[in-house]
């Protein structure tokens, strides 16, 4: 589904990517660990073409995605809830929504029922502003947004960060219902251990700027655990 060879990113003169491999398999939902700052918003964004990769390969269904702009990698079926959430505040819930409309090449253009199935309450909310929503409410609005261009993987980038525990379970189920019933990829970072394990088939360490570790996600070892996520 996504696979990312000998990926290199740079701020400058810090070496921010280093020589990343990862293989993201179609169906499955795939947690990027790490503490904070080695690197994993830095890579969802590299994907995205949001920042320029210095050097390496990035196939997307078996096509390379390296040249193409992000509105085409999104136009591709790249889906990305941004960390923050970066919903628009003074637009209502139902235009935040229809705003991913405008990237969608053809076919429907109406915004796919099933993501009020999912998020009942942006239907509630339908003419509320953004800004007025609650973080948990933001955070479901951001991955409806995500999902009306109908993706084939979906990026999320911390979903819990500061949100309830109802709504943390709430997204683990729709990140679950999407995987078995669309059959849905997913790249998730996530520094929350019990819910990456609750969700997650596989995982990746970074540290430092490069993949340290990976594997499947009851395989996670208590001795990676300490040595690179616990803080
Ligand atoms: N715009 C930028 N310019 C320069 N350096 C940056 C920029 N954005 C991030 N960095 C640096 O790049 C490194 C990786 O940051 P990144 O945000 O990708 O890490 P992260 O693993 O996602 O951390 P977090 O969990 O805190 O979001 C950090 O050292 C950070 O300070």
């Amino acid at each position: 589904m996504l696979s990312i060879r000998g990926l290199n990113q740079y701020y400058g003169a810090s070496h921010t990517l280093r020589d990343i491999q990862l293989d993201i398999q179609s169906g499955r939902v795939f947690c990027l660990m790490g503490r904070n700052g080695v690197g994993k918003t830095t890579l969802l964004n590299t994907v995205l073409g949001l920042l320029p990769a210095q050097s390496g390969d990035i196939e997307f269904k078996g096509a390379a995605i390296d040249r193409l702009a992000t509105e085409d990698r999104v136009a591709q079926g790249i889906g990305y809830v941004p960390q923050g959430r970066m919903i628009f505040p003074d637009l209502s819930v139902m235009e935040n929504l229809r705003v991913a409309l405008a990237g969608r090449r053809g076919g429907d253009s109406k915004i796919p029922q099933q993501i009020f199935d999912f998020f009942p309450v942006l239907a509630e909310m339908a003419d509320r502003r953004g800004g007025d929503l609650s973080g948990g409410q933001q955070q479901q609005l951001a991955i409806g947004r995500a999902l009306v261009l109908e993706p084939s993987i979906l990026l999320l980038d911390e979903p819990c960060e500061g949100i309830q525990p109802n709504i943390v379970q709430l997204i683990a189920e729709v990140i679950q219902r999407l995987r078995s019933e669309q059959g849905l990829s997913v790249l998730l970072v996530e520094q929350k251990l019990p819910f990456a394990r609750s969700v997650a088939d596989d995982f990746a360490i970074m540290d430092r700027g490069a993949v340290v570790a990976t594997g499947a996600m009851d395989e996670l070892s208590e001795s990676l655990v300490g040595e690179y996520l616990t803080v």
